[in-house]
């Protein structure tokens, strides 16, 4: 209840403080805030992997509001913004709208270089350190895996082939919408020791090996048909429909990040459906494009030009 409301603190993985709520009782600082109306918790997995019956672990405490543990500060904060962007923007409670708590564990595997949305929860690796670092302290990694759960209570996109790569694609479009200030995925967590660099780009797939046309797009049986790689075709199309630019001689003019988000929110409730492919991608932002802007508007020329530009009909 309110009476053990309380604000905790401590350094992120890139160091920067944060401060974020926490729960005070019998003597310990928890990591479980209930101020927003729903839970909030982070726990340490202790190093069982993705897959154990032993998560979510331990529930992080302190004996005072401040906290150590870097890899928990950032899970615990940015999971108070992901919750908070679905809130403030699109007046989503939770993931499943119905106000679900959001479960993290940090510390999950060992030296695991990755993280993800287990059906239930969000876990995250520690990286080795060459190819991760610790992967909370991405903002748009938390918000990646927690659209999996939006995703997962929505259009429930099946994790293979063209509607994983949807499924992907969708968690970057609105990683990138929430860690607002670049294109790029992953940039504050990969290679530490490379500057600059990223897992995926959305301005520029091909950048790292990703197709940006339907053309391109990988065919064979890795990665569940290539859900990782297939993305940067759809995230090409995200892109080019807020930022605008050309691709394939095809131009398009930008909309801007907040009704491309809208665009693609309204297509994922209602539009988009687990066996969804590229071209039902297009026909789905189209019509959600026409109810939130009209039938002939710049809004939904902007939606076929960017997907004509990937080569997506
Ligand atoms: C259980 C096995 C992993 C499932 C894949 C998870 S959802 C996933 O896609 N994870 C992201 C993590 C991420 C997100 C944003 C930025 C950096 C890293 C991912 O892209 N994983 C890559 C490394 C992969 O699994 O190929
Ligand atoms: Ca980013
Ligand atoms: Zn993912």
């Amino acid at each position: 209840n309110a009476a053990n409301d309380a604000t905790g603190t401590g350094k992120g993985v890139l160091g920067d403080t944060k401060t974020f709520d926490v729960t005070y009782s019998g003597g310990y600082y928890y990591l479980d805030g209930t101020s927003r109306g729903i839970e909030i918790a982070t726990y340490d997995a202790k190093h069982v992997p993705y897959y154990s019956p032993n998560l979510p672990g331990t529930l992080i405490r302190s004996s005072s509001t401040t906290f150590s543990d870097p890899a928990a500060v950032d899970a615990h904060a940015y999971a108070e913004r992901v919750y908070d962007y679905y809130k403030n923007t699109f007046g989503r409670n939770s993931y499943d709208n119905k106000g679900a708590p959001i479960i993290s564990s940090v510390h999950v595997g060992n030296k695991w270089n990755n993280a993800a949305w287990i059906g239930t929860q969000m876990v995250y690796g520690d990286g080795d350190g060459t190819t991760f670092r610790t992967l909370s302290g991405g903002l748009d990694v938390i918000g990646h895996e927690l659209t999996h759960a939006v995703t997962q209570s929505t259009a429930d996109l099946i994790y293979q082939g063209e509607s994983g790569a949807l499924n992907e694609s969708i968690s970057d479009i609105f990683g990138a919408m929430i860690d607002s200030d670049d294109w790029d995925i992953g940039e504050d967590v990969y290679t530490p020791g490379i500057a600059g660099d990223a897992l995926r780009s959305m301005s520029d797939p091909t950048k790292y090996g990703d197709p940006d046309n339907y053309a391109n797009r990988y065919t064979g049986p890795d990665d569940n048909g290539g859900v990782h790689t297939n993305s940067g075709i759809n995230n090409k199309a995200a892109y080019l429909m807020a930022q605008g630019g050309s691709a394939y001689g095809v131009q398009v003019s930008g909309i801007g990040r907040a009704k491309t988000a809208n665009i693609y929110y309204r297509a994922l409730n209602y539009y988009l459906y687990s066996s969804s492919n590229f071209s039902s991608m297009r026909q789905a932002a189209i019509q959600a494009a026409t109810d939130l802007y009209g039938a002939n508007s710049a809004e939904v020329n902007t939606v076929k030009n960017a997907y004509s530009a990937v080569g997506v009909y």
